[in-house]
């Protein structure tokens, strides 16, 4: 991205907008909608100027960092404000819904690039070095500036994906490990003595996602088209595994 282009309008000031803040604000000046009081506050603190939605939707750059659930609703609104040949880029879980509200909803000459960064305020705590985004290039003009952005300004790992290969991936990969996660953390307080290294491991990762909203959970299980399919496998083998063990300690 060129020093000329400055301006990043920055939809949603909630945990994955203000990390957005803290990465990207030595390289825009970022002007941020939305509405919450905590938003406000948080604003006056790191230097970001909150706009109303045109204006942040006219900016060069125009990062969606909201939930998935209000993202089509948003591509429409901010569809008469977007610059003709502006940019404008989303962060969430899922790939395949918010590439096709994006498309649908924005003018042809406006560039889509779809993103997934692998990673959230928990797993970058210690920074972005290394960590991966998955790019889904939708309707992109200048891609190798963008992937040089991500890989060598922000010296992030860059994968190219589909919207579908990205969406078929992370349903284990996230759809698992985020039902995982709730499972166990049903089940505490669990032991934090006499503990194993499979276990600490195991338990680190629930910490990763502990935090995440349920309504991320809920998006991750439901916004993605191939979650269902791995959730019914993965209950299926519980259910094998149960009846098993159930037999054994019937003594069958
Ligand atoms: O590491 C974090 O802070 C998280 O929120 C975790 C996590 C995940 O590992 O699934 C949650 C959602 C993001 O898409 C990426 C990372």
């Amino acid at each position: 991205m060129s020093k000329s282009v400055r301006k990043l309008g920055l939809f949603g000031l909630g945990a994955f907008g203000r990390l957005i803040v803290k990465h990207l604000s030595p390289y825009f000046d970022i002007y941020a909608c939305d509405p919450s009081p905590e938003a406000r506050a948080f604003a006056r603190r790191h230097n970001v100027t909150l706009v109303d939605l045109p204006v942040a939707a006219a900016c060069d750059i125009v990062v969606l960092a909201t939930p998935i659930r209000t993202l089509e609703a948003l591509a429409k609104a901010v569809a008469p404000y977007v610059k003709p040949y502006g940019l404008v880029i989303d962060v969430g879980s899922v790939k395949i819904k918010p590439a096709k509200w994006l498309v649908d909803a924005l003018p042809a000459t406006v560039s889509i690039l779809c993103t997934h960064p692998l990673f959230g305020p928990q797993s970058a705590r210690k920074g972005i070095h290394d960590l991966e985004i998955v790019l889904c290039p939708v309707r992109v003009r200048h891609m190798d500036t963008l992937v040089r952005f991500f890989s060598q300004t922000l010296d992030l790992k860059v994968s190219v994906a589909t919207p579908e290969q990205h969406d078929k991936a992370l349903a284990a990969v996230q759809g698992l490990t985020h039902l995982i996660a709730k499972v166990l953390s049903g089940l505490e307080p669990l032991p934090t003595v006499h503990t194993t290294r499979s276990y600490d491991l195991m338990m680190q990762g629930v910490g990763l996602v502990s935090g995440d909203s349920d309504e991320l959970f809920l998006s991750i299980e439901r916004d993605n088209p191939f979650a269902a399919e791995i959730r019914k496998r993965f209950f299926s083998e519980i259910d094998a595994l149960r009846n098993r063990l159930e037999a054994h300690d019937s003594g069958k």
